[in-house]
């Protein structure tokens, strides 16, 4: 079994608890109210924005070669267009990012991933944002072969399942088996602790934008 194969098997549970987190479950159905999804909506922007720093950023420190896929992952991204799209839809304006903080947990997911690079080392870093990419295609294969009653939402999920994400998870995996390869066994149980509390964190994210957690 390859590396991200078994880390996936040790937060099976936790993984589970993202396709089954009730935020998943009334999108499908159409039932989640707008105005959460719009608060999720501003806070993934915020997510959104770190997220592509950080791939500039743990860039810088890899080699050239694995680097370079890093960084054509991150322009190759498409989601900002379909989401522009959605956030029209809900009257979301360039105001709203500006003016919402960061929630705690959508904060705390973030430092995380900063927390790998700054204080552990890049390779974990690179793990820490596997959870992302492979938790969204997975959620995106299995919900788009349902129909949602709701379009917008129908659209957020066949975002994912679109041939381009499926390709640049599949890129990520590789990246991030061939560096557990290269890596002692030591900085491999540091990129299975990072890949575990980002997967920690994805759960809990829906849990957030589902309370529209507050400071
Ligand atoms: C909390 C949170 N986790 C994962 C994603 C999904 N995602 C964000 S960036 C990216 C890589 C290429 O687009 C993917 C898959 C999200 N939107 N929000």
């Amino acid at each position: 079994m390859n590396y991200t194969d078994q880390w996936h098997q040790a937060v099976l549970p936790t993984w589970q608890a993202s396709f089954d987190h009730p935020f998943i479950t009334a999108l499908h159905d159409g039932t989640l109210p707008e105005d959460t999804f719009r608060y999720y909506l501003i806070q993934d922007h915020h997510y959104l924005t770190a997220f592509a720093a950080l791939h500039e950023a743990i860039a810088e420190h890899l080699p050239a070669d694995q680097a370079q896929v890093l960084l054509a992952l991150n322009e190759g991204s498409g989601e900002d267009t379909i989401r522009d799209k959605m956030h029209a839809e809900l009257g979301i304006t360039a105001t709203d990012f500006a003016t919402t903080p960061v929630a705690p947990t959508a904060y705390a997911y973030i430092s995380h991933m900063y927390y790998q690079l700054n204080e552990v080392n890049p390779q974990a870093a690179v793990a820490g944002l596997l959870p992302c990419y492979w938790l969204y295609a997975q959620i995106g294969a299995h919900l788009a072969k349902l129909t949602s009653p709701k379009p917008l939402y129908q659209a957020f999920f066949d975002a994912y399942a679109s041939d381009d994400f499926t390709t640049s998870t599949n890129q990520m995996l590789d990246l991030v088996n061939q560096t557990a390869a290269a890596s002692s066994p030591d900085v491999q149980t540091q990129m299975a602790t990072a890949f575990k509390r980002s997967a920690v964190y994805e759960s809990h994210f829906w849990q957030m934008a589902y309370q529209k957690e507050r400071w």
